[in-house]
């Protein structure tokens, strides 16, 4: 029997993961991203990892996963550029600027982008935007000059908060040992601008927006399947 029921935001997920084992290179060292569309994409991995030496992780979650798989995880000092890095996105937008860091682990994700060749992004269809800056924007930040930046915020019509730990017990503490402003009420007309002027705010250590670090492809989780976006 059938099921004509529309697809669940976590079979879309499961899709898109699935669909991007097309762009593996055999033989090449690969990118891994971080959240729940990665954690698919670990998933499906699992079953041809005989056809890859293994994977430089962006995050202790994702390192975690890969491992438990029987994926080798390797030092990104320890390897030269990588052919393909494959991660999600919290938004995405026409040219394949995205917002990323709602797992808080934006500053491993852009340093393994910067690192690859080519960035494929899964992602289900929500996550596709005319303009990036509803969800906020994630910045990752040292401690002492949180408040500078929350009022640099302000100054340019944003509210940043201070993102807090799930269990409670005080500010999230990222795998780098910083902390993350989640900066709401911003529509980024230009992500590239944005991206250069906040990076050199004193303090910041990675802005969520990635546009020179920019999808070369997205590999989008609709009801009709995956739609293929090239940028
Ligand atoms: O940037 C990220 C983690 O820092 C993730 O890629 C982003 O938050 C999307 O996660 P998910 O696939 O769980 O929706």
């Amino acid at each position: 029997m059938t099921s004509n029921a529309p697809l669940s935001q976590d079979q879309l997920k499961a899709l898109v993961g699935r669909a991007a084992l097309a762009y593996v290179v055999p033989g090449e060292i690969l990118g891994v991203g971080t959240g729940s569309t990665v954690n698919c994409f670990i998933d499906a991995l699992a079953e041809i990892k005989d056809r890859i030496p293994g994977a430089v992780s962006s995050s202790e979650a994702s390192t975690a996963r890969l491992k438990a798989l029987g994926i080798p995880v390797f030092d990104a000092n320890a390897v030269g550029e990588l052919a393909v890095y494959v991660d999600g996105a919290d938004e995405i937008d026409g040219a394949g600027h995205m917002v990323k860091g709602g797992g808080a682990a934006l500053t491993r994700e852009k340093i393994v982008a910067a690192q690859s060749r080519r960035f494929v992004c899964i992602a289900d269809a929500s996550k596709k935007v005319p303009v990036l800056g509803r969800f906020p924007i994630p910045v990752e930040v040292v401690p002492m000059a949180a408040q500078q930046l929350v009022r640099r915020f302000a100054a340019m019509g944003g509210q940043a908060t201070l993102r807090q730990a799930k269990d409670g017990s005080g500010p999230l503490v990222t795998d780098n040992g910083q902390h993350i402003l989640d900066v709401a009420g911003l529509a980024i007309a230009d992500p590239l601008g944005f991206e250069t002027q906040v990076s050199q705010w004193p303090g910041v250590v990675t802005v969520g927006v990635f546009a020179h670090q920019r999808a070369q492809v997205c590999l989008l989780g609709t009801p009709e399947g995956v739609q293929t976006l090239t940028f």
